[in-house]
Order: C-alpha cells, then sequence, then structure tokens
C-alpha cells in the first residue's frame, strides 16, 4: 500500500487515539504452550492473529518480533506476512522487529524487503542495529522517509550487556550511544510535529545521564514488565526527551490469553497506568 502521510505523523495520531503503547507478538514456544496451542505453524498462527485480532483495533502499534516466525520456516513466514497485512486491516500500526544491521549496500536491501509498498512484508517501521555505523544506515533511512514509513535504530538497549558497547566513549568523547542519538536528532531536525526515524531506548537502561532533547522523533522503550521497569521508570527516563514516547512491552500483555478480552484488558490497563505515569 502507498502511504503518504510521514511515519512519525502516523504514529503521533496514533498514540492521540488509542494511548501510548507498543505490543510485541513474541510467539515464545513457552506462551504457546501456556495457550494450549501446538509448537508448529498452525499454533503460530492462531497465537498471533488472536493478538491482532484483540489489540488490531485498540492498541497504537503491535510489533511482531521475526525470529518467532522464522523458526518456522516458510510457513512462518506466510504468518507473519498475514498478521502485518492484518495490522493494517484493524488500524494499528506496525513495527517490524528484525534488528538489522549490514553494510550499506545489503541495508538496501532489507529496506526494500520491509518498508516499500510492494513489498509482501512491508511494516510501518522496521527496528535496525547502527553498530556497522551509522552511515551504513543512511540507504535504509532514505527509503523509509520517501515510503512514509519509519525506522528505530538500536541506541540504548534493555539488556545489561549493552553497555559494553553503547556506553563506551567515542573520539568526541560522547558515549556511543549519545553519538547514535544525536545523529537520530539531526536527520529529524525541523520536523514537526516530529520526524519518523525513531530510536530503542530502554526502559531498564537506569541512569545513564543520557540527553534525550534533540531526538524530535519516536522513541520506543521496550523492557517493561518482563524484563523488570515501570512506569515510573520510563517517567524519569524520559523526564526531558523531545520526542513521541512509545512504551513496549510483550509477556506482560501476551500472558493474560488466549481469552481477547482478557488480552483487551490487560493492555488496557497498562495504557491506563502509563497515561497516568506520565501525564
Ligand atoms: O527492539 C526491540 O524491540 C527490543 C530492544 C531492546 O532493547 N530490548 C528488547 O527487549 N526488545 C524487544 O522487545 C521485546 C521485549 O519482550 P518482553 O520482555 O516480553 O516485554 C522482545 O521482542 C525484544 O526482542
Amino acid at each position: 500500500m502507498t502511504i503518504t502521510e510521514p511515519f512519525g505523523h502516523r504514529l503521533v495520531a496514533a498514540i492521540d487515539a488509542r494511548g501510548p503503547l507498543c505490543v510485541g507478538i513474541d510467539p515464545h514456544p513457552g506462551l504457546l504452550q501456556a495457550w494450549d496451542l501446538p509448537d508448529d505453524a498452525g499454533g503460530l498462527e492462531r497465537f498471533a492473529m488472536t493478538v491482532v485480532e484483540a489489540l488490531g483495533p485498540t492498541v497504537a502499534v503491535l510489533k511482531p518480533q521475526s525470529a518467532f516466525f522464522e523458526a518456522h520456516g516458510a510457513a512462518g513466514i506466510a504468518v507473519l506476512e498475514e498478521v502485518l497485512t492484518s495490522c493494517r486491516e484493524a488500524g494499528a500500526l506496525s513495527i517490524l522487529d528484525g534488528k538489522r544491521g549490514d553494510i550499506g549496500s545489503t541495508m538496501a536491501a532489507y529496506a526494500a524487503a520491509y518498508l516499500t509498498h510492494e513489498a509482501p512484508l512491508a511494516a510501518d517501521a522496521l527496528t535496525v542495529s547502527p553498530y556497522l555505523g551509522f552511515g551504513s544506515l543512511l540507504p535504509t533511512v532514505d527509503v523509509a522517509l520517501a515510503e512514509g514509513r519509519g525506522l528505530f535504530v538500536l541506541a540504548l538497549t534493555s539488556n545489561p550487556e549493552g553497555q559494553q558497547v553503547q556506553h563506551a566513549l567515542g573520539q568526541d568523547e560522547k558515549t556511543v550511544a549519545q553519538s547514535i542519538i544525536d545523529q537520530v536528532g539531526a536527520l529529524n531536525a525541523g520536523d514537526d510535529p516530529i520526524g519518523s526515524i525513531g530510536l530503542v531506548v530502554g526502559a531498564t537502561i537506569g541512569r545513564t545521564g543520557v540527553d534525550l532533547s534533540g531526538v524530535n522523533g519516536p522513541m520506543l522503550a521496550p523492557g517493561l514488565g518482563a524484563q523488570g521497569a515501570t512506569a515510573q521508570d520510563l517517567r524519569r527516563i524520559f523526564a526531558d526527551a523531545h520526542g513521541a514516547l512509545l512504551p513496549s512491552t510483550s509477556r506482560q500483555v501476551l500472558g493474560a490469553g488466549p481469552s481477547v478480552r482478557k488480552l483487551r484488558d490487560a493492555a488496557a490497563r497498562t495504557v491506563d497506568e502509563l497515561r497516568t505515569a506520565l501525564a
């Protein structure tokens, strides 16, 4: 589908209408079992499509995690395609969590695969890794912007191991993470209300002293719930941030299934809690 409105604008409108929440579609084998589903492509489809049925009409953003679909081979990819199409039809934005990062010419191929209107696996945005050098992402940035889609660039990830790379000091005495944040901010500069190139800043990162005041773009914050972060952590980390904060959780909400009503209630409770904490 051809999109004319920039991703950043569409995200702001979705958060305004539905609340600041992204729910990850992470079909862990343990969750399939808890939902009484087989660990095969049929179980994967039932799981993922139940989440879309429950949350596609109510939650701002859904984020399928690619690896869980790839694990089922061609049949799993077909389910991912169905999920991405159904998110769109249900009115939720989609972020494909693929964490792609490669040399520039290959990044152009990832952009063609996930961020163009002809692509069967087109999502509204894709997670990407800048650790082959921020410049390697620029071909993907160009395609995303031309297609009305977005990126989420890993800056400060929610896992503790990320610090080894992300807190290291670069030649300019900035941390690697701050340098990525600043380069994303430069791409979004002047966009109103915000640009379309986002960052991933985990809700678990603690006190880093990072400056998010110049982002002017979307900020995906995973780590709520199963990884231990709370709405109050978000309030502290993003106190001076400028952009659109999109808290994200997977297992905390998915654990409420397979009942559609319970999934909806779990997401609605999380949105209420976030709205109160972030007001
Ligand atoms: O890009 C992501 O979505 C992501 C980045 C990050 O720093 N930390 C992180 O947990 N994620 C993803 O967010 C989801 C978190 O799942 P839960 O821990 O179940 O809420 C997983 O799919 C992770 O791959």
